[in-house]
């Protein structure tokens, strides 16, 4: 069975013989929708069955390499070691609600080489296979089935561009989505991307109740391609066209991301160009507090007062305003940090010695 994600594998490999299907989907469940390890969940099936899943299935392609569990709040940084030694990670985040969501990685590494992110800065830019991408949620279920929790959220938060790696993404989301496999609905998922027109509008197309955030950080076309190199090649006039095609309704707003940076994102007047930009967009707009990372050192946050001010003037413009507020402060500061240098030493090495990869 190539990819276990893949419903129609299944059937091709089992046929339909109904008490295989009946208890392939007790195994199935217990797995990917109650959290229960491989092992335990293969006892279930008849042995001849689960001697054949346990030959053709690799349940684990990311090996947990570490947890940090936040002293302050009810966040969990979940490292992961990929088969070549590169790290990732994911941030289990527990809301007072009882809700509980996860923030997942799509790359190691990213191209957009974002000034102000610890992931752009790691010299390296690697697609995570489905199969990985989709360990990290099934691994944070095992975890969570502890306390007696499951994600219920997914956002595409974590490390690198997943639309950057859109094949592997759509195969994520179809079986994160599939009633046979995880069997969340649509708009549990959020995608957040730094913007890549052509992504958003196929996402959209084939997804339409997946949310999309955007990053946009700035509404100034030069502040924006100072911080993010990659927004050399996409115009906020294109952003703009692309956010006025995305089929929104009332109930599905684009998120934007805002990175608040003392004097270089945060004044009134980058304020007023923000409103300018978002005029007939059924927007929402998220100020994310900037977490300094290695390596950027001209960069710094805005004060609590600038920020205040900001979310002000967008209020009163119309817009719903939320502030970002950090979790897991005390377990690592921006995502990708913790293992921006250990990423770079390792990428260095496959480089010498291509044979490895
Ligand atoms: C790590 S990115 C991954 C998703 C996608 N590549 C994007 O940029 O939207 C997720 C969010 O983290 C933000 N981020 C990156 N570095 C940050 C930092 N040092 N402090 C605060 N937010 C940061 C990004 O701007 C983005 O909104
Ligand atoms: S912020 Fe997003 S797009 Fe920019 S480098 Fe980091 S992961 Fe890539």
């Amino acid at each position: 069975m190539p990819h276990w994600y893949d419903v129609t594998a299944w059937n091709e490999r089992f046929g339909n013989d109904s008490q295989t299907v009946h208890s392939l989907r007790k195994f199935r469940t217990r797995w990917l929708k109650q959290g229960w390890s491989f092992a335990d969940a293969l006892s279930e099936v008849a042995p001849s069955v689960a001697a054949v899943l346990q030959s053709e299935i690799e349940p684990h392609p990311l090996a947990l390499a570490e947890r940090l569990d936040s002293q302050l709040d009810g966040a969990t940084k979940l490292l992961f070691r990929t088969d070549q030694g590169l790290m990732i990670e994911s941030v289990i985040l527990r809301a007072g609600t009882g809700r509980t969501s996860l923030c997942i990685s799509s790359q190691i590494g990213c191209a957009a080489a974002c000034r102000f992110c610890a992931t752009g800065q790691m010299g390296i830019a690697r697609n995570l296979s489905a199969a990985q991408i989709l360990d990290q949620v099934v691994q944070a279920n095992q975890l969570l089935r502890e306390e007696d929790r499951r994600v219920r959220n997914i956002v595409f938060m974590g490390m690198g561009e997943p639309l950057h790696n859109p094949a592997n993404l759509h195969e994520v989301i179809t079986a994160l989505t599939s009633p046979l496999l995880f069997d969340y609905s649509q708009q549990r998922l959020l995608v957040s991307t730094v913007g890549i027109p052509d992504e958003m509008l196929r996402l959209d197309e084939r997804f339409p109740s997946v949310n999309l955030a955007l990053s946009l950080h700035s509404a100034n076309d030069l502040v924006r391609q100072d911080l993010i190199p990659l927004a050399k090649s996409v115009s906020l006039s294109r952003l703009k066209e692309t956010l006025l095609q995305l089929q929104l309704s009332d109930r599905r707003q684009v998120m934007i991301e805002y990175l608040m940076l003392e004097d270089r994102t945060d004044r009134v007047e980058d304020a007023e160009k923000l409103i300018g930009f978002l005029k007939n967009i059924h927007a929402h707009v998220n100020l994310i507090p900037y977490n300094s990372i290695d390596g950027a050192d001209h960069l710094r946050g805005s004060t609590q007062a600038a920020r205040d001010r900001f979310a002000e003037l967008l209020k009163q413009a119309g817009f719903p305003v939320t502030i970002r507020y950090s979790l897991g402060a005390d377990i690592a500061a921006a995502c990708g940090q913790l293992i921006q240098r250990e990423n770079r030493e390792i990428a260095k090495q496959l480089r010498a010695n291509p044979a490895a990869t």
